[in-house]
């Protein structure tokens, strides 16, 4: 096998890293009108390249940007938002990727970045490297003509229309002021930059609706219709929807039922806690298409990350299995006066990866103890471990990237 060198890329270097992932994902590269705004999206220093030595030609690519992640109790850790992974289909399943996460994972480690997060194409490719699926998503189809609000749900405020030339100066200030679930993330420029770039090019116009309240913006929904073979008639696919209070989410969904034209709403990547079907006087008005893994998440720094979230009930000894990263490695007493390392006897023994799945309270230790993913020991061990890594609300990203 070829000898292979990681580095991060070089300016110049980024757009043959763009069209080597497009290529892994079977879509066709930028134009040269493309590229220049592209390329705004690419944070600088934080786009990795393995290249064979002999040639030094690019074989994979992998790139991150910075945000902020929600953990439970509302605090904040420094994230990495790991996006554009692919290797070149000629030279895959020789160890390439593992060569970038590992490169990646030493690179968020020595910048003292606490967690990484991705949206994965496949359910196999990232488990070895300590990522777990920490949020779920759920798909919506909602029957507009059998979708009749009831009575009592909110009136909501007033909806305004934005065009996508004013969207990108009132949108990134209202997310950045709302509220967020564990799980949520900051959106940087760099994620903005990408989402008005992918926005621009869909064949329909993209509708960006805005949301007041009594004190002002307080939600917003993008959508476009789509598939009008039959008439005039179509699909709203609904692309974002972000609501910052109950006013905001009842006010956006009866808007957006009252878009004329339009026989069915489809959403994917929604909350699993998001009462859409309780909106209705038939709830099966809205079906749920699909539930899938929505987010993965690396823990980098362990003691950490556990040291950022709320916890409560009984302090717990856990023990991390961490092979990529051994500093994570190790017993913690885990409560709600907070987490030291200790060498008491764990209770809850797992790896770092199963770690990530029940951190945001996605899943509950006894679960992933029923399948094996965590080894409990002593009685009532599972009440106490569910309890201490619980949380309120579901954990829920809604930022795709
Ligand atoms: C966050 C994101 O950007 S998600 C986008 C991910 N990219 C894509 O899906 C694009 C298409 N796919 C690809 O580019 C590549 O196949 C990648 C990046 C998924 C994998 O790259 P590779 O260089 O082949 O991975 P690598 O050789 O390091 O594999 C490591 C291990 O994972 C396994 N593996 C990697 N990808 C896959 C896969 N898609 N299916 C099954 N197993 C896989 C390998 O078999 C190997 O296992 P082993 O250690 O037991 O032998």
């Amino acid at each position: 096998m070829t000898d292979l060198v990681t580095r991060a890329l070089r300016p110049q270097e980024l757009r043959t890293a763009s069209g080597l992932f497009r290529a892994a994902l079977h879509a066709k590269p930028l134009s040269d009108e493309e590229w220049p705004v592209a390329e705004q999206a690419y944070q600088p220093g934080r786009n990795l390249g393995v290249f064979d030595s002999g040639t030094g030609e690019l074989l994979g690519t992998a790139r991150s940007t910075d945000a902020d992640l929600t953990v439970p109790g509302g605090a904040t850790v420094p994230l990495a938002a790991v996006t554009g992974v692919g290797v070149r289909a000629d030279r895959t399943r020789r160890g390439v990727l593992t060569e970038l996460m590992r490169a990646q994972l030493d690179d968020f480690s020595r910048r003292a970045v606490p967690a990484a997060s991705l949206y994965a194409t496949e359910g196999v490719i990232y488990g070895r490297f300590g990522y777990g699926v920490a949020t779920l998503s759920r798909s919506l189809t909602v029957n507009s003509r059998l979708a009749r609000l009831r009575p009592e749900v909110p009136a909501g405020g007033e909806c305004e229309l934005l065009d996508l030339d004013t969207a990108p100066e009132r949108l990134p200030g209202i997310y950045a002021d709302m509220a967020r679930l564990p799980g949520m993330m900051t959106r940087s420029s760099y994620w903005w930059r990408s989402m008005w770039i992918a926005l621009r090019k869909t064949d329909e116009p993209v509708v960006t609706v805005l949301h007041h309240g009594p004190h002002g913006a307080d939600g917003f929904a993008l959508y476009r219709v789509v598939g009008k073979q039959s008439g005039f008639v179509g699909t709203m696919r609904l692309l974002d929807l972000q609501a910052g209070s109950a006013e905001a989410f009842a006010g956006l969904w009866r808007f957006l039922l009252g878009v004329d034209l339009v026989d069915e709403i489809r959403a994917d990547g929604r909350p699993l806690g998001e009462p859409v079907e309780l909106l209705f006087t038939d709830p099966r008005a809205c079906e749920v298409t699909a539930t899938a893994d929505e987010t993965w998440l690396r823990l980098i720094d362990v003691p950490t990350a556990l040291a950022a979230r709320s916890w409560e009930g009984e302090p717990l000894v856990v023990e991390v299995n961490d092979p990529m990263l051994a500093s994570n490695t190790g017993s913690f007493l885990v409560g709600p006066d907070g987490v030291e390392r200790t060498d008491s006897a764990p209770r809850l023994r797992l790896g770092v990866d199963a770690l990530a799945m029940i951190y945001l309270g996605g899943w509950r230790p006894s679960a992933l103890a029923r399948v094996g993913r965590v080894r409990l020991a002593g009685e009532g061990v599972a009440e106490q471990a569910d309890r201490l890594f619980g949380t309120r609300a579901t954990p829920w990203c809604g930022t795709f990237f």
